[in-house]
C-alpha cells in the first residue's frame, strides 16, 4: 500500500508518526483505515532509523472514536477492507509487538476503539483538551478483549467496570490521576512533547527497550486468546438486532432503544 488515504505516516527523526485522517468522522475507523494503520506500524517495525511511534489524530476534535458508526449502521459492518476482514485485532496485537515504544498522542476525542488504541499505546500523553472513555454499550459494541482486560491492569478492576459499564467521559486529568495517561500538556505543545519523548528514548539502547517491552507484555499476552474471542462474538453481536439497534440510533440522533424486545437473552 504505497499511500494512504485514511491515515497519514511520516517519519521525522527517530519518530515515525501515524496520525488517522478523518476528522469529518471524528477520526473513526473504517475496515481500511486499520488496513492502513497496521502497513504503517509494520513500516515503522522494519525501519532501523524509527525509533518510537508516535499514534495520534487529525484536527483539534478527536484523537481516535472507534468504528465508524455510520458506516456500520449503513452496511452492517466497517466497509471492504484489503483482505476481505476487519482486522483490528491484529492492529492490536501489532501495537503490542512492534519491539519499539507506541506513545499516543491524545488530541481530542479518545472514546470507544479509538480508546482502546491509547490504552494499548505504551506510554499516553494527553492534550489539556482531551477526553476519554468507552462507548460500546451505547452503540451495540464491546470490546471484552485487550479493551477491558488490558484496562483492568492499567486502572484496576473498580475503574475499568466503571468506565465500561457507564460509558462516562473523563478529563486529562481524571485520566492522569487514574493512570490512564502518562502526562499532560497544552494541546498546542502536544506534538512537541510527543517528539521529546522519542528523542529521549532514542538515545537508550533499542536491544534494551525490544526486551523490556517483550516482557512487560509477557504478562497479558495470554489475553490475545480472549481478544480473538471477543473479536468472534462481536462480528455476531454486531449484525444482531440488539448490536444494529446501538448503530442505527447514534445515525439517526436518538436514544437506543434497548428494551427486552431487542436484547438477545
Ligand atoms: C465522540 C462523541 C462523544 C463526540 O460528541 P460531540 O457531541 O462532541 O460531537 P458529535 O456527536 O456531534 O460528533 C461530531 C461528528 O462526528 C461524527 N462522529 C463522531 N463519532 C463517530 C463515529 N464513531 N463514527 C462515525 N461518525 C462519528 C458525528 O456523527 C458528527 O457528525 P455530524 O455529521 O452529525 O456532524 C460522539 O460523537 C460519540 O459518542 N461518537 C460515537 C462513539 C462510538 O460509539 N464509537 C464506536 C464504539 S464501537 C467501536 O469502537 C468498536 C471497536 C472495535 O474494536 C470493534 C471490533 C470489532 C467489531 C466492532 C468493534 C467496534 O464496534
Amino acid at each position: 500500500m504505497a499511500q494512504f488515504e485514511d491515515i497519514t505516516y511520516q517519519v521525522d527523526g527517530p519518530a515515525g508518526i501515524i496520525t488517522i485522517n478523518r476528522p469529518q468522522r471524528y477520526n473513526a475507523f473504517r475496515a481500511q483505515t486499520v488496513d492502513e494503520l497496521i502497513d504503517a506500524f509494520q513500516q515503522a517495525w522494519t525501519d532501523q532509523a524509527v525509533r518510537a511511534v508516535i499514534l495520534t489524530g487529525a484536527g483539534e476534535k478527536a484523537f481516535c472514536t472507534g468504528g465508524d458508526v455510520k458506516q456500520r449502521a449503513e452496511t452492517g459492518d466497517y466497509g471492504p477492507s484489503a483482505l476481505g476482514r476487519f482486522r483490528i485485532g491484529d492492529l492490536h496485537k501489532l501495537m503490542r509487538d512492534i519491539p519499539k515504544p507506541v506513545i499516543a498522542a491524545v488530541n481530542g476525542i479518545a472514546i470507544g476503539g479509538g480508546h482502546v488504541l491509547q490504552v494499548l499505546a505504551d506510554v499516553s500523553i494527553a492534550a489539556d483538551t482531551a477526553r476519554f472513555g468507552q462507548a460500546g454499550p451505547r452503540v451495540g459494541s464491546f470490546d471484552a478483549g485487550f479493551g477491558s482486560a488490558y484496562l483492568a491492569r492499567v486502572v484496576g478492576e473498580k475503574k475499568a467496570r466503571e468506565i465500561w459499564f457507564f460509558c462516562r467521559q473523563y478529563t486529562a486529568d481524571q485520566a492522569l490521576d487514574m493512570g490512564l495517561v502518562n502526562a499532560v500538556v497544552p494541546a498546542a505543545d502536544l506534538l512537541t512533547e510527543a517528539k521529546s519523548w522519542v528523542d529521549e528514548v532514542a538515545a537508550l539502547s533499542p536491544t534494551a527497550i525490544k526486551f523490556l517491552k517483550q516482557s512487560f507484555n509477557a504478562d497479558t499476552d495470554h489475553q490475545l486468546g480472549l481478544s480473538n474471542m471477543a473479536m468472534t462474538a462481536l462480528d455476531m453481536f454486531g449484525v444482531s438486532v440488539e448490536g444494529m439497534e446501538g448503530a442505527t440510533a447514534f445515525a439517526e440522533k436518538r436514544t437506543p432503544d434497548f428494551g427486552p424486545h431487542v436484547a438477545w437473552h
